[in-house]
């Protein structure tokens, strides 16, 4: 569907109709009377999650018991679905694993790229990040930073294209979240990686807000670590294990400094003494949640069906129409775009400021158009293709439009602040 004014419900209609993308929404259990704007946040259930859980819980756990280490893959699963992830990323076979969370393997690839920085060059000290970046990302930096205690310092640029000056001779690391959570700019990875280089410095980026949900290649961009979470655009469930990426030539340098006894070279050999294995699996620390663990399967099999060139066409597609709709119908009521109009700058959320924003998300939430809402202002609408519709759009927007019109928003019980928003 192509940006236009003045468009209706039957165009949207008509779009979903030609959507080669039409079919997985049926992979998908979304409750009557929900229209799901959130998958950026946590994404929607694949129908085949529960019948997964159901034969872990009951048969490889409830009759395999122990044996099911072996028996049922558990030990190598971190691996194996490294590897089934690797092509949505980018990446080739035993360069991912998927294991702990986003923050920890931050730790890891952020510890490990400054031990290898430090080997080249110790006198530099610099990381590189965001001030917009997602907070924990920047907690994580300046944790290791007061573990290390050896004059590592945090520099945040404010823009995007503050970027390259901000990186120089002094610095060691850069680490950007490849899609900003809350204005869904996009950096392009592959020429940011190359002038980060230039420089002298290691790329990490953080994809949580890209895997699935826009084109990643890894290895054309040579960046020099990765992480991302499968719980947004990958349908793996509340909390499920993160991922982590290392190019091949810093698999066996840095220190990972979360030195377990699953990254151990041999771990039932129970030697007293640490020594990393080979490759990609030093990247791993203690016993995996492997109920969970199981489930990332689930989404990652549906993912897999999809072409990814399909589900980024269609995400534009979406938010285009998305804010087209709003600048339409919702003119009059002050909402502010703060996410870039331009394909090439954006992800997969479209993001608008508003004095009142979070009361409007909660008004929307009660009537089932479910977003989320970050400070300051901030109303966020996650564009999932896999099982969102042109539809969808056009009636979320109307009900916005209908919130807005009718200040049916200002309600006692639209100001009160959940734990989570
Ligand atoms: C960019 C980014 N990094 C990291 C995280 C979270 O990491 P974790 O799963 O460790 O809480 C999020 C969202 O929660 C995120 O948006
Ligand atoms: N990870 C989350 C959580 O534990 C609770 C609620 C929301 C989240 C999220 O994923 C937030 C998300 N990363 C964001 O971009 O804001």
């Amino acid at each position: 569907m192509t940006s236009t004014t003045t468009l209706s419900l039957e165009d949207c209609v008509k779009a979903d109709a030609v959507d080669p993308l039409r079919e997985f929404r049926r992979e998908f259990a979304i409750p009557e009377g929900v229209l799901y704007f959130d998958g950026n946040s946590l994404g929607a259930r694949p129908i085949a999650a529960q019948e997964c859980a159901a034969r872990v819980i009951g048969d490889e756990w409830g009759n395999g018991l122990v044996r099911s280490w072996n028996e049922a893959g558990w030990f190598d699963l971190p691996v194996r679905l490294g590897d089934k992830l690797a092509p949505l990323l980018g990446a080739g076979e035993g360069e991912v694993v998927v294991t702990d969370s986003t923050s920890i393997n931050l730790f890891k690839a952020l510890a490990s790229a400054l031990s290898i920085a430090a080997a080249q060059d110790p006198s530099r000290k610099v990381i590189v990040s965001e001030r917009d970046n997602f907070p924990t990302d920047l907690y994580i930096a300046e944790g290791i930073i007061s573990l290390l205690d050896q004059g590592y310092e945090l520099r945040l640029i404010d823009q995007p294209g503050d970027l390259t000056e901000a990186v120089g001779p002094d610095t060691a690391v850069v680490m950007l979240s490849h899609v900003n959570y809350r204005t869904g700019n996009l950096y392009a990875m592959t020429e940011v990686t190359a002038a980060v280089q230039e420089r002298g410095a290691l790329m990490i980026w953080d994809l949580a807000h890209s895997a699935g949900a826009v084109t990643v290649d890894l290895s054309g961009a040579d960046a020099d670590f990765a992480v991302g979470c499968t719980y947004k655009y990958l349908n793996g469930g509340p909390g499920s294990p993160a991922f982590i990426w290392v190019n091949r030539r810093h698999q066996n340098t840095g220190i990972q400094p979360l030195s377990g006894w699953w990254g151990h070279a041999r771990p039932f050999a129970m030697e007293s003494a640490y020594e990393p294995g080979a490759g990609i699996r030093r990247f791993l620390s203690g016993t995996q949640p492997i109920t969970s663990l199981s489930l990332v399967e689930c989404g990652l099999d549906v993912a897999l069906k999809a072409d990814m060139a399909d589900i980024r066409s269609k995400s534009l597609a979406l938010a285009d129409l998305f804010i087209d709709l709003v600048e339409e119908r919702c003119a009059a009521y002050g909402l502010e775009l703060i996410t870039p109009r331009k394909h090439e700058r954006r992800g997969s959320h479209v993001s608008f400021v508003h004095p009142e924003g979070y009361s409007i998300m909660k008004a929307l939430i009660a009537r089932g158009v479910i977003g989320d809402y970050r400070e300051p202002g901030v109303l966020r609408f996650g564009i999932t293709p896999l099982y969102l519709g042109y539809a969808d759009v056009w009636n979320a927007v109307d009900v916005l439009r209908d919130i807005l019109e009718n200040k049916s928003w200002d309600r006692p019980e639209f100001r009160e602040r959940d734990a989570v928003t």
